[in-house]
């Protein structure tokens, strides 16, 4: 029988399921979408909200009845579990489950008859996970990044400053808002933990990158980090309490937790014996849908944005996260966060369809043409000023600034920056279109120039740039990401399935299953790997005389974000980047 294996997708809008074989390739995929699937929460993007304070949650009774019906879908469309030997997932980073007294007793004793709905409401002390988009925790910010002295050595211990969607920040407001709750919660998952436990039937530890997305967990000693601990037990007393709500972290992110809940074999068929391997973050997940070498970079354009690479120098920043590589001891994820990706470019796409009465308002045609038919950085003659600007229609983390848009003329001589005004001489609508695209790569290559390195005899750049995600489609966007970001080998696409980081669970838990003893992720990967069927070479990455432009270019951008923060920087989120 050929073993097959299960990955999971638990993100703001969807749960996603891939099974893939031993060989990597995908059998079955499915999806459920929260808003059109689950209206009935109230929810609208997966999410509700309480403006007032900032707040972005999601119920976790949606999140059950999500899991039976993925799996009921896999099944419809002749998906046969029997073959399944082995299941991971991922979760959208930083959200909290937090669990009842009764959760260990209601997750052991499921019965297959039932739902997880109608079993498990009881083992909340919460009905709510907060969400990766909350915005509430400024206070408990400032204290956090005050706690070791200041946000860059909250980074260096942590991996990152002080956010306000980070765990340990909302873990503490939890904590101040619900003291009563709080005291009667027995465990606390991620959401990625959270949906191993599901699966696992009992409460399932956090993996060891995920964690690193808390502000909590102390990278190179590998442990919490004690005095961030007491900052959100509210007090050293409560240090011991609250570590056994958030449980031990297991070193080798291909463990496996256990044999898969009863509840699933008998409502699903799979076999007793499937085993359930750690649960990892949606974005390091999504680092392993490919055998990612050093100085690749991977970006992904859904909703939100974001950059990742695989290294093995630990160069924490408050500028950027790092985060435990999720498979592979003495690796790191980098990563940048954008809150302002695929909306961003939709708002400009759908402004210049309306001015050229496009006759399909969702086209990409018009903002393609002239993506790639204006000139570098809008500039027509070598004495022309550049264009450079800011498109953040919702607040954005990196920079931490308000919602804005900012358009700037560049002088490269005299290194100063003039107010451009769109629809002006200067700056007509139509130059918006590459100047988004220059913007958000430009943004991208300004923060992860440190660590990429010479390719042969070309300049520091990535060796492949790998586009993932709804944008990833767009051969405009692929264009411009190679222009910007240069890439000595190119810029590719995955080719198979629709969803980079279920696959990636899903060959974390081929990997977990099948590996021989001591076997890395990466090898095992590389001898499954079949280039030619996997991914698709788009386009060119570095172009000489190009990649040079947008590099001169960079200090214009760093002075354009300077502006964008003196002027809407965010409490303790901006402050950092306005020093
Ligand atoms: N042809 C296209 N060109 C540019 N962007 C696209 C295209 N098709 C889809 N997208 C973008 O992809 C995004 C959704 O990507 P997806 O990876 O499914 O997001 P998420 O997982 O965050 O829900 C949307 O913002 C949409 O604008
Ligand atoms: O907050 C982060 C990363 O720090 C986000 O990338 C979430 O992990 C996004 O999840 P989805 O967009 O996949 O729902």
């Amino acid at each position: 029988m050929a073993e097959q294996f299960l990955g999971f997708d638990l993100s703001t809008q969807q749960l996603k399921g891939i099974i893939v074989g031993s060989d990597l390739k995908l059998i079955h995929e499915a999806k459920v979408d929260f808003d059109a699937d689950f209206s009935r929460y109230g929810i609208e993007k997966g999410v509700l909200t309480n403006p007032a304070e900032g707040e972005v949650f999601a119920p976790v009774a949606l999140f059950l009845e999500a899991i039976d019906l993925v799996l009921q879908r896999l099944k419809d469309q002749g998906a046969d579990f029997s073959k399944v030997q082995g299941i991971s997932g991922a979760g959208m980073q930083h959200g909290t489950v937090f669990w009842s007294q009764d959760a260990e007793k209601l997750l052991g004793g499921l019965d297959g008859g039932k739902t997880l709905l109608e079993q498990l409401e009881g083992a909340f002390s919460h009905p709510f996970s907060p969400n990766w988009q909350d915005a509430s925790t400024q206070k408990q910010c400032e204290a956090f990044d005050a706690a070791l002295g200041d946000a860059r050595k909250l980074a260096e211990a942590t991996g990152s400053k002080a956010h306000h969607r980070f765990s340990g920040p909302q873990i503490l407001r939890f904590h101040n808002k619900h003291p009563d709750v709080y005291k009667a919660t027995s465990r606390i998952s991620l959401v990625s933990s959270f949906l191993a436990s599901i699966f696992l039937g009992k409460v399932a530890p956090m993996d060891i990158s995920d964690v690193c997305g808390a502000n909590l967990w102390d990278i190179e000693n590998g442990c919490w980090q004690e005095d961030l601990l007491a900052l959100a037990a509210g007090g050293s007393e409560g240090v011991q309490d609250l570590t056994s709500k958030l449980g031990d972290v297991p070193q080798d992110g291909g463990a496996s937790f256990g044999i898969i809940s009863t509840y699933f074999s008998k409502r699903y068929g799979f076999p007793s014996s499937t085993e359930i391997i750690a649960f990892t973050g949606d974005n390091p997940s999504t680092m392993l849908a490919l055998p990612l070498r050093s100085s690749d970079a991977m970006v992904s354009l859904g909703t939100s944005t974001t950059f990742l690479m695989s290294t093995s120098q630990y160069k924490p920043d408050p500028a950027y996260h790092f985060m435990n590589h999720p498979t592979t001891a003495g690796l790191y994820m980098f990563m940048l966060c954008y809150k302002n990706g695929g909306l961003a470019r939709e708002h400009i796409r759908d402004a210049i369809n309306k001015s050229t009465t496009s006759s399909d308002a969702k086209s990409w045609e018009s903002f393609n043409d002239l993506a790639t038919s204006t000139p570098v950085l809008g500039q027509d003659a070598p004495s022309d000023p550049t264009r450079l600007a800011l498109y953040f229609p919702r607040p954005e983390i990196v920079p931490s600034v308000k919602a804005g848009t900012w358009r700037f003329l560049y002088d490269t001589k005299t290194h100063t920056l003039s107010d451009a005004k769109p629809d002006d001489k200067t700056w007509p609508l139509t130059a918006d279109a590459r100047a988004i695209l220059e913007s958000q790569f430009l943004s991208l290559r300004l923060r992860s120039q440190s660590l990429v390195e010479p390719q042969g005899d070309l300049p520091a750049q990535p060796r492949r740039i790998y586009l993932v995600g709804g944008g990833a489609v767009n051969p405009a966007i692929a264009e411009l990401a190679g222009q910007v970001l240069g890439g000595s080998d190119g810029v590719y696409k995955l080719e198979i399935g629709g969803n980079a980081c279920a696959l990636g669970a899903a060959y974390k838990a081929a990997w977990g299953v099948q590996r021989r003893s001591g076997e890395g992720f990466e090898d095992f990967l590389e001898e499954r790997w079949n280039e030619e069927g996997f991914v698709q070479r788009i386009c060119e990455g570095y172009r000489k005389g190009v990649w040079e432009k947008y590099g001169d270019a960079l200090e214009g951008f760093a002075l354009v974000e300077g502006r964008a923060v003196r002027e809407k920087g965010e409490g303790v989120e901006g402050k950092e980047e306005r020093r």
